[in-house]
């Protein structure tokens, strides 16, 4: 039997078993199973036909955004409208055949849009380009599942299902389960919340499916079966992901109203151009960048100025060159991108903005930045 019947007949059995008290551990050891064969089918195959023409695209700019749908959804259109690229579109399905990418220049950041072919039902088994496509999405900082208003929920839950079974979990986090293989000693099992969907005995079973007899484990929250698997197998992929419903311009306001209420979803029309700045302002929120300003000490700050009572203004910041971190960046974040040396030449740092009680601050490395923040360092 390949693994593709064999994923076929766990999933039906999974799917005829009644979920209870009783089938907690044969179900639990059923998606160990599962999450294992899947997991072979996505080594890489030897063969240098699996690779990807044209998805090779390299990453530039401070943050990457892939854009993946169902055939003829808009993406290249939206590509080609977000930025200075153009993607061809048209109204037959598979236009788009590589990934094509696009710059969009926010905040003073540039992110890199990636426009990708259409995938389909049974995209991550290799159906279409499906394999490059989740390939180049697991590269990406936040995925933008592009749909079709027009069309019923079924694209977007397949969709879904297809980039869970590569491992890519959408919108969630890492779950908190602290997990070390060991040489020797056994499993040691413990946990500092109470637990109602897994056990240690389904733990073990767990573990021992995959070949693993001595471990220590750690529950911090009260986590599924699914997502301890998720952490032994520990290649997961945890994506922020924008649902973008386009072409609202063809559905009656009503149906308008509820897809916008929906959670992480924006409601667009490329071809009106309709919300496309909010989409652009959540996008950025899924981001989580952070954009530092420097600012040079001045004459006056160095003490240069005294001459005949004039005062030398001191140096302004500097708004057209932002820093783009990540979203909780310290100081010292901040010193690594100006200078490999910095941060040890680093005396004190004065801040201006929101992440301080005063304007300006005098601030640590540890000190946690905020956007718009502006910084001085003072070296040794
Ligand atoms: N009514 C309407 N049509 C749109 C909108 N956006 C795109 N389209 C049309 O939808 C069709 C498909 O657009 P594409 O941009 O080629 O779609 P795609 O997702 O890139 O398609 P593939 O590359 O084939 O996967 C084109 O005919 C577009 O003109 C919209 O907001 N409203
Ligand atoms: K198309
Ligand atoms: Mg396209």
């Amino acid at each position: 039997m390949g693994i593709l019947e064999k994923i076929s007949e766990i999933e039906k059995e999974i799917a005829r078993t009644q979920k209870n008290k009783a089938t907690e551990y044969h179900l639990g050891l059923l998606k160990a199973k599962l999450a294992k064969y899947r997991a072979q089918l996505l080594e890489p195959s030897k063969s240098a036909s699996s690779k990807g023409e044209g998805f090779d695209v390299m990453k530039s700019g401070d943050a990457r955004v892939a854009l993946i749908g169902f055939p003829s959804v808009g993406k290249s259109t939206f590509l080609s409208l977000m930025t200075s690229t153009a993607s061809e579109a048209a109204s037959y399905e598979f236009t788009t055949l590589t990934c094509i990418p696009g710059v969009i220049e926010y905040k003073g950041a540039n992110i890199q849009l990636l426009d990708l072919p259409g995938i389909i039902e049974g995209a991550a088994q290799g159906k279409g380009r499906g394999r490059q496509v989740i390939a180049v999405a697991r590269t990406a900082d936040v995925v933008i599942m592009m749909l079709d208003a027009t069309k019923g929920e079924v694209q977007r839950s397949l969709l879904e299902k297809e980039l869970e079974s590569v491992g890519i979990r959408l919108n969630k986090h890492k779950p908190n389960i602290y997990f070390k293989p060991k040489k020797g000693g056994g499993i040691s099992f413990n946990s500092t919340v109470t637990l109602t969907q897994c056990s240690e005995k389904l733990v073990q079973l767990i573990l021992h499916e995959y070949k693993i007899f001595n471990a220590e484990v750690l529950f911090r929250e009260d986590c599924s079966p699914d997502e301890f698997i998720d952490v032994i197998v520990g290649n997961r992929v945890y994506m922020p992901c924008l649902y973008v419903y386009n072409k609202i311009d063809q559905i009656s306001m009503e149906e308008v109203d509820r897809l916008a209420r929906k959670p992480n979803s924006v409601v667009i029309s490329c071809g009106m151009k309709l919300n496309l700045d909010y989409l652009l302002e959540m996008l950025w929120e899924y981001l989580a960048l952070t954009c530092i300003y420097t600012k040079k000490r001045g004459p006056a700050e160095l003490g240069l100025e005294v001459t005949h009572g004039l005062r030398l203004p001191a140096e302004r910041p500097d708004f057209s060159d932002a820093i783009i971190l990540r979203k909780g960046a310290s100081v010292e974040h901040v010193c690594h991108r100006i200078h490999r040396s910095l941060a040890s030449q680093f005396k004190y740092a004065l801040v201006w903005g929101t992440s301080t009680k005063y304007s300006p601050q005098r601030v640590g490395l540890t000190h946690t930045m905020e956007h718009e923040d502006v910084i001085q360092i003072v070296k040794k």
